[in-house]
């Protein structure tokens, strides 16, 4: 009896949540003919982002600071796009090569600029970033402000100058690629995830900031992804780093990429991609803004059993980083001795 009162009123509570959901999901907005501004865009996860919006008919703009390589990617993302006859098409692929870390005036009037000449930017995607993995006293000083100006004052910068003509025109979609470094400190990673963890406050506050413009973020946590950038990070990264990332595996850029404009699309707030990425934006999910019943359902119901999952995964990164610790005692051991 009991039993099924009690299943009657869950029952009733997930239709109650169903028919609110129009209020909750964003509305979606759409590509074509949308201008999309992917700073970081001339290499990796940005320049595969470029051509995914590119082949969905938006028009973008690729931001960085090297003028060789961003003709060079814009010269590839142009070339995807092909006509019905196999024949190639003028696309809309614009370059501004400035150092997103450094003055913002300069940022300021380069997106001015761009916006004057193609078009107020609907999608502003944050992915400029590197990693410099070390040990916490093998890392210069100087990193830990590196990260935080490449990979959080880019963000702040960009979205500063953007900002104001989205709420404006009351739409826009910003997306900040943090990474699952984001979501959980790591060893070899205590001045990247820094950076990352604090992308996820801007975004926090920002989104609640925004939401009466009709303006939604997308925060988005890639695992260890096959880019320029993740080749130059594994020359220097400490084994138990390596060792520790490669449990949620190594994903393409176009799979990572396809995944963050999805998402970017429908206005949810979290991107998180495979088994691991949506256990770990489960148990992480703390007070993060609600853009789908179905993910809210999801958190409420799995929680608990993936913080015990996470236990277990805990258990295994420190079983790894205590065999590392033995194995380089025995080496420098042995060096001493010869
Ligand atoms: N690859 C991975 O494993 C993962 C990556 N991420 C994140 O995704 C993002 C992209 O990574 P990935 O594709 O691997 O990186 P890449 O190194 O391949 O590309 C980085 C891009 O950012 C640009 N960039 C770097 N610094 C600046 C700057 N100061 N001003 C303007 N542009 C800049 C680079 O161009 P240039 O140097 O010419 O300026 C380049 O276009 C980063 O934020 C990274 O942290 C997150 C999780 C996993
Ligand atoms: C329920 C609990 C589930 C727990 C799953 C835990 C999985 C942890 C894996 C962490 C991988 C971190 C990759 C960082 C990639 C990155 O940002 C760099 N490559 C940057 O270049």
């Amino acid at each position: 009896m009991w039993g099924w009162i009690a299943l009657a009123a869950f029952i009733v509570f997930i239709i109650i949540l169903y028919l609110l959901s129009p209020l909750i999901s964003p509305p979606q907005i759409n590509l074509q003919d949308a201008h999309v501004l992917v700073t970081g865009g001339s290499s990796g996860i940005g320049k595969a982002l470029a051509i995914q919006a590119v082949q969905q008919g938006a028009k973008v703009t690729l931001v960085a600071r090297d003028k060789a390589k961003l003709e060079e990617a814009k010269k590839e993302v142009e070339s995807v796009v092909k006509g019905e006859d196999g024949e190639k098409v003028i696309c809309n692929v614009h370059i501004i090569s400035v150092d997103l870390s450094g003055e913002y005036e300069k940022i300021d009037s380069a997106f001015h600029a761009i916006e004057s000449s193609v078009g107020p930017v609907d999608f502003l995607i944050n992915c400029a970033g590197t990693s410099s993995p070390g040990r916490f006293e093998d890392l210069p000083l100087s990193d830990f402000k590196k990260m935080m100006d490449i990979n959080y004052m880019s963000a702040v910068h960009s979205t500063r100058a953007i900002l104001p003509g989205m709420k404006n025109r009351g739409r826009g979609r910003i997306v900040f690629v943090s990474s699952q470094a984001g979501q959980i400190g790591l060893f070899g990673f205590s001045a990247y995830s820094a950076s990352k963890f604090a992308l996820r406050g801007l975004a926090e506050a920002l989104q609640m900031e925004v939401k009466p413009y009709n303006i939604y973020l997308t925060l988005a946590f890639p695992p260890d992804t096959n880019t320029p950038g993740f080749q130059e990070e594994q020359k220097t990264k400490p084994k138990e780093t390596k060792l520790i990332s490669e449990t949620s595996g190594l994903f393409t850029a176009e799979n990572v990429s396809n995944i963050i404009l999805a998402d970017t699309v429908r206005g949810r707030f979290f991107s998180s991609m495979g088994l691991d990425g949506t256990m770990l934006a489960c148990v992480t999910c703390g007070f993060s803004p609600v853009t789908s019943i179905m993910e809210a359902t999801q958190q409420v119901v799995t929680m608990g059993i993936f913080r015990i999952i996470s236990l277990f995964y805990l258990d295994h990164f420190d079983r790894i980083v205590r065999r590392c610790k033995l194995d380089r005692d025995a080496q420098e051991a042995s060096k001493k001795l010869s």
